[in-house]
């Protein structure tokens, strides 16, 4: 876990062996002690330097150990000691130094640092706080703004900024190891008490209560009801006011606070969770540590709408040429602007030259004949996505993957119109593709194992999350939304307004409320597909009761603002007003709440007080018993799988650690038990039936998530 050296006759080298990123676990801080013990009781060692094994320093503790009783030397007294020691100790940090990593540096009396590596304390987005120490030495040494500014957000660092900021001594292109040794030669004998950062004086800014309560209100309006970063501040305050034998104990409070939370709970499973959701398997055995991905050089494009627009910049922004393909010559000329544009405003952004040299623009889809993979980003609108791909199965070379970017289109109709539909995948990016981190790889029964892996790699290199789901009308993410709107429309006929149930939703800690993102993502979209499934429009039977909708409730109070030319934001009105046709800015609009008055009397419903409760209930609990469906359909394999999706494309609380996790947090007999209670009250909405999985689990002791996939046996699994 740790390995000892003497090198150049009196240099104890200690390097740290926990691949893959030499997190501290239990056995590292253990044999950490044993060998600084050894190191300081050698006469024959004057110098220390610590590093880590395969280029990497210390990615912090281990967060594993964190479910667990805590076990092995704590961290610090253990890095206390180390700074307390006589020798000079000196970090060599390479690859990463991270939270408690970072903080084992902080302690040491020299940092040399790799000119890759990259620095921060990202214990924050755990739910907990840099609790080894770290809040009360970093502002010592780099002053309260700098340190509160890491803290608060656990921005990674460079190597470059850390020395810029003071946080290391050198930073090297060569072998950061063999530097810190020869550097710990010359430090022999050097006093050492202006070099234990503990000891410092807390540089202290003119009006500390004026930053720090800037820097809360800063962190209550990004981060609405999250506990960590509030901790954070109140920890860093107290190296500014206490000394450091107060200000330690004040964090280890602080960090107590934290620890048990469930908001810590959630981000945790989230951080694996994310890491979790890569690790796609079919049940042929084909998995993604045994399929081979093909190398993707060059791709197409075909339509340059909002969409297509961002999925070029995501693929040159890596390197890969791109041609961009669209129907007329205006079209072509606008997107060409419009992507041209993007990519010159995002490599200034990140401080390099805009690849255009990767883009061709092109009227003729002859000219995807060589290109290794396309992606289809036309109209949603299946005839013509069945006429594209007809055309790209005679045009492109045989071995061309073919991909769509559907937002729920059956996707092995598509590969059916092909001559190879085992290299048909859908790619469902979000909008704006070129932001979103969400990529559905959406698995056709048809596509291979080489496809889905070029698929996903492709994803990941464009820097998405990707996560494999399968083949169904919506896939994981859209087919989840219609029950959370449903219910929220269903709440609107019963007494509240959007604007209520935006704010019960903001509150819990959505980026935005359902009514809100509606208008943002245009609500013309769902008015199209209402119709085309017979829904709402002329071809709805006159003799439908008015509220109901093949056998079951139906709200059409959506179709209403349609029918008026409200589509959201881009035409100024929607279920807020705009100050103007994409604007942003939205206040509630009266001629909505006249609609709604006007429609509940117009069909005697009685309006009723609603509580926030009860919207988070309906909403949420509707949305993840869809989930439950889909884990028994097969659709996504895993329940993290789904609280991935909603984390990174529907803008869920990372605190609350997505759908399925946060039914499992409030209990999930509690939530069969709410469920039974609404469906009771409303047995013509189905999706408010608890799932057989949900009754399932709650039969079985409600087990925690992980262990969910031990119960799903799915019949046919479209994985
Ligand atoms: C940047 C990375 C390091 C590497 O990225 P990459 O190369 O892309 O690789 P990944 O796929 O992300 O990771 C590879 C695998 O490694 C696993 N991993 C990574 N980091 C850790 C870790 N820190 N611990 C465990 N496992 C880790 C990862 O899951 C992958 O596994 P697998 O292959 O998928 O199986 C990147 O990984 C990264 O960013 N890592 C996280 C870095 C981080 O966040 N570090 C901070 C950790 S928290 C910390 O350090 C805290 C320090 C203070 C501790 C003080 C503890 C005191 C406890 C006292 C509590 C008192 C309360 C008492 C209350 C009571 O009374 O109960």
């Amino acid at each position: 876990m740790a390995r000892y050296e003497l090198v150049k006759r009196s240099v104890a080298l200690i390097t740290l062996t926990n691949p893959p990123v030499n997190a501290l676990s239990s056995a590292v801080r253990h044999a950490i002690a044993k060998s600084m013990d050894h190191a300081l009781n050698d006469p024959k060692v004057t110098a220390v330097v610590i590093c880590g094994e395969n280029g990497r320093f210390c990615g912090g503790a281990d967060i594993r150990e964190f479910a667990g009783p805590l076990r092995g030397p704590p961290l610090v007294p253990l890095l206390d000691a180390i700074e307390a020691g006589e020798k000079p100790v000196v970090a060599a940090i390479e690859g990463v130094a991270l939270g408690g990593g970072f903080e084992l540096a902080l302690v040491c009396h020299y940092r040399i640092a790799h000119f890759k590596a990259r620095l921060g304390l990202p214990e924050v987005t755990l739910g907990i706080l840099p609790a080894a120490g770290g809040t009360q030495r970093l502002p010592r040494l780099i002053g309260i703004p700098a340190a509160l500014e890491l803290i608060t957000t656990g921005r990674h660092i460079s190597a470059q900024e850390a020395l810029k900021l003071g946080i290391v001594d050198q930073v090297t292109e060569q072998n950061a190891c063999e530097v810190a040794v020869e550097f710990a030669l010359r430090a022999v004998a050097k006093p050492l008490s202006s070099r234990r950062v503990s000891m410092l004086t807390t540089p202290c800014p003119p009006d500390l209560d004026g930053l720090l309560e800037a820097v809360t209100m800063q962190v209550k309006k990004k981060a609405r009801g999250v506990m960590a970063p509030l901790a954070c501040i109140q920890a860093v305050r107290a190296a500014a006011t206490m000394p450091y034998s107060k200000g330690i104990k004040r964090e280890s409070e602080l960090m107590a606070t934290l620890f048990n939370s469930g908001q810590a709970r959630a981000l945790q499973y989230c951080f694996f969770a994310q890491r979790t959701a890569g690790k796609w398997t079919l049940p042929s055995g084909a998995q993604w540590n045994n399929s081979k991905p093909r190398e993707i050089r060059s791709a197409a494009i075909i339509g340059l709408g909002t969409m297509g627009r961002g999925i070029v910049v995501s693929l040159a922004r890596v390197g890969i040429s791109v041609i961009a393909v669209e129907s007329e010559k205006k079209l072509l000329e606008t997107g060409k602007q419009m992507v041209i544009g993007m990519l010159e405003r995002d490599a200034k952004r990140r401080g390099v030259s805009a690849s255009l040299n990767l883009l061709k623009f092109t009227l003729s889809l002859q000219d995807l004949k060589d290109v290794d993979l396309v992606i289809e980003a036309v109209f949603e609108d299946m005839a013509l996505k069945k006429r594209v791909f007809q055309e790209l199965s005679k045009v492109c070379r045989p071995a061309t993957l073919l991909c769509t970017n559907t937002s729920g289109l059956d996707v092995d109709a598509l590969a059916g119109v092909t001559d190879r539909p085992h290299l048909v995948v859908g790619m469902h990016f979000f909008s704006p593709a070129h932001v979103m981190k969400l990529l559905e790889v959406v698995c056709g029964p048809r596509s291979s194992s080489e496809t889905i892996a070029t698929a996903m790699i492709l994803g990941k290199r464009m820097g998405k999350v990707s996560v494999a789901v399968g083949n169904c009308p919506g896939f994981v993410g859209n087919r989840m939304l219609k029950p959370y709107l449903d219910q929220a429309t269903f709440l609107l006929e019963e007494g509240a307004t959007p604007e209520q149930i935006d704010k019960a939703l903001e509150d819990f800690g959505f980026a935005m409320g359902v009514f809100r993102m509606s208008d943002l993502a245009g609500l013309d979209v769902g008015w199209r597909v209402r119709k085309e499934s017979g829904l709402t429009g002329p071809d709805v039977d006159p003799k439908n009761p008015p509220r109901r909708r093949q056998g079951r409730r139906y709200c059409p109070i959506p179709d209403m603002v349609c029918e008026q030319g409200r589509f959201g934001q881009k035409t100024g009105r929607g279920w807020y007003m705009y100050d103007k046709p994409g604007g942003t800015n939205a206040k509630p609009d009266p001629l909505i709440q006249n609609l709604l008055e006007m429609y509940r009397s117009r069909y005697g419903i009685q309006p009723r007080n609603i509580s926030d409760q009860e919207i988070i209930e309906r909403c949420l609990f509707a949305l993840a018993n869809e989930g439950f469906r889909i884990l028994e359909d097969g659709i996504a394999a895993r329940p993290e799988d789904i609280d991935v999706i909603y984390l990174f494309g529907y803008g869920f609380p990372r605190h609350g650690g997505g759908p399925m996790f946060y039914a499992s947090m409030v209990g999930l007999e509690r939530v069969l038990e709410r469920l039974e209670h609404y469906h009771q009250a409303h047995p013509d909405v189905p999706h408010l039936e608890p799932s057989p999985l949900l009754k399932k689990l709650v039969a079985c002791g409600s087990p925690p998530v992980q262990k969910w996939r031990e119960h799903i046996k799915t019949m046919h699994s479209h994985l």
